[in-house]
């Protein structure tokens, strides 16, 4: 069966010879939630203006359930848009905002009367359904939003930056309303996003870009313990990044030579041999800090892998600790840990060691 969505080596230069977006390849499933995910200027916006027919396409194929569809008009194509701003009428009542898409289209107005109905219902906008937009509050706003383009029944629906005007509680809540939604529509959704909590809790696939470029395209659970990119390390989760060369690679466990020592970490996807240039991604959470009375050996011997470290602050918050120490590097690292996990163990203003299992870091080469 054909894919939902393909993006085959698309590729966008702006008239000014500007490159947003270079070799973008992505096939997407019937029914998944993507998310475009990267800091300002990377090309997200681009690309989904480009699948949605507001920007051309300058090299590449789009294709929508296996029809290319590079030169259709947008009003063509079975997609629908939602932007940041939701764009919606000031001058119409809800309902008429609802409507017009499906006016535009030309529907019989019985049959325009009860989609409009039954979607304004779904997403709980009856009882506003003849106020102006502008008297509503912002989660509202976003729901005529969603309302105006799921009404015209797309295939896809994309949406750019949809959350990105409301308050954070706000925001929570609309996401796990348009979670739900999604699922119970069974639509795809592409969602662009600089919010990487809001990526990681929606998404099926996340896709990372950086300056025009894929990155990585992955689950969100394997994007965030498995970066294949020192850029991805850096902007998702909280890593420590250790650069070191290869000193052997045996048994299924690679030795490195660090600022830190020597230091044991699991082999990449890709191949690595000896004397080659690699980062530890070592994730905050995996870290475990000890008191330094442990003997070092010991707690090598647990955990695999050890590192002095000075603990700056401790910070009870309910059950949480807040730990806050200096590597070796001079690096301040932040973490958090279960409070009975460490009971009374640490003190502020003492030294300590972190320490790591292996397995729960991943090795990048260079
Ligand atoms: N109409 C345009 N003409 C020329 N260059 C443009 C145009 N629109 C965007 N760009 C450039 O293309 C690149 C990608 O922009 P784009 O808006 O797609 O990024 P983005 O990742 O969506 O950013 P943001 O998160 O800030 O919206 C940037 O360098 C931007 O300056």
């Amino acid at each position: 069966m054909a894919y939902d969505l393909q993006l085959s080596h698309i590729g966008k230069v702006y008239d000014n010879g500007t490159p947003a977006v270079i070799d973008f390849n992505l096939d997407v499933d019937k029914g998944e939630f993507i998310a475009f995910l990267g800091p300002s200027g990377c090309g997200k916006t681009t690309t989904l203006r480009m699948i949605a027919g507001f920007e051309t396409i300058t090299s590449g194929d789009l294709m929508i359930r296996g029809k290319r569809v590079n030169d259709l008009q947008p009003e063509k194509r079975p997609t629908s848009m939602i932007f940041q701003n939701y764009a919606l009428f000031p001058h119409m009542t809800v309902r008429q905002n609802v409507m017009f898409g499906l006016e535009v289209k030309g529907l019989p107005v019985t049959e325009a009367n009860h989609k409009v109905d039954r979607i304004l219902d779904k997403l709980g906008l009856t009882e506003v359904a003849n106020v102006r937009p502008t008297r509503l509050s912002g989660g509202q706003r976003q729901r005529i939003a969603l309302a105006r383009s799921l009404v015209v029944e797309p295939d896809i629906l994309l949406l750019d930056e949809p959350l990105g005007a409301l308050d954070a509680n706000l925001r929570k809540s609309i996401q796990n309303e348009l979670k739900l939604l999604q699922r119970d529509l069974g639509i795809t959704f592409v969602f662009v996003t600089h919010a990487q909590s809001e990526a990681l809790a929606l998404s099926d696939r996340i896709v990372v870009m950086n300056a025009g470029r894929v990155e990585q395209i992955s689950p969100p659970r394997e994007l965030y313990t498995r970066p294949q990119s020192i850029f991805v390390a850096r902007f998702i989760g909280a890593n420590t990044l250790i650069s070191g060369k290869v000193r052997n690679v045996a048994g299924g466990s690679v030795s490195l030579d660090t600022p830190f020592g020597a230091l044991v970490a699991e082999p990449p996807a890709t191949s690595i041999t000896t004397g080659a240039a690699a980062s530890i991604v070592l994730p905050a959470e995996a870290m475990n800090v000890l008191p330094a009375s442990m003997p070092e050996a010991e707690v090598r011997a647990k955990h695999g892998n050890v590192v002095p470290c000075q603990i700056n602050r401790l910070q009870l918050v309910g059950h949480i600790l807040q730990i806050g120490m200096t590597l070796p590097s001079g690096e301040m690292v932040q973490l958090e840990g279960h409070a009975d996990k460490y009971r009374d163990t640490l003190r502020a203003g003492a030294a300590g060691y972190v320490a790591w299992n292996p397995a729960d870091t991943t090795l990048i080469a260079q």
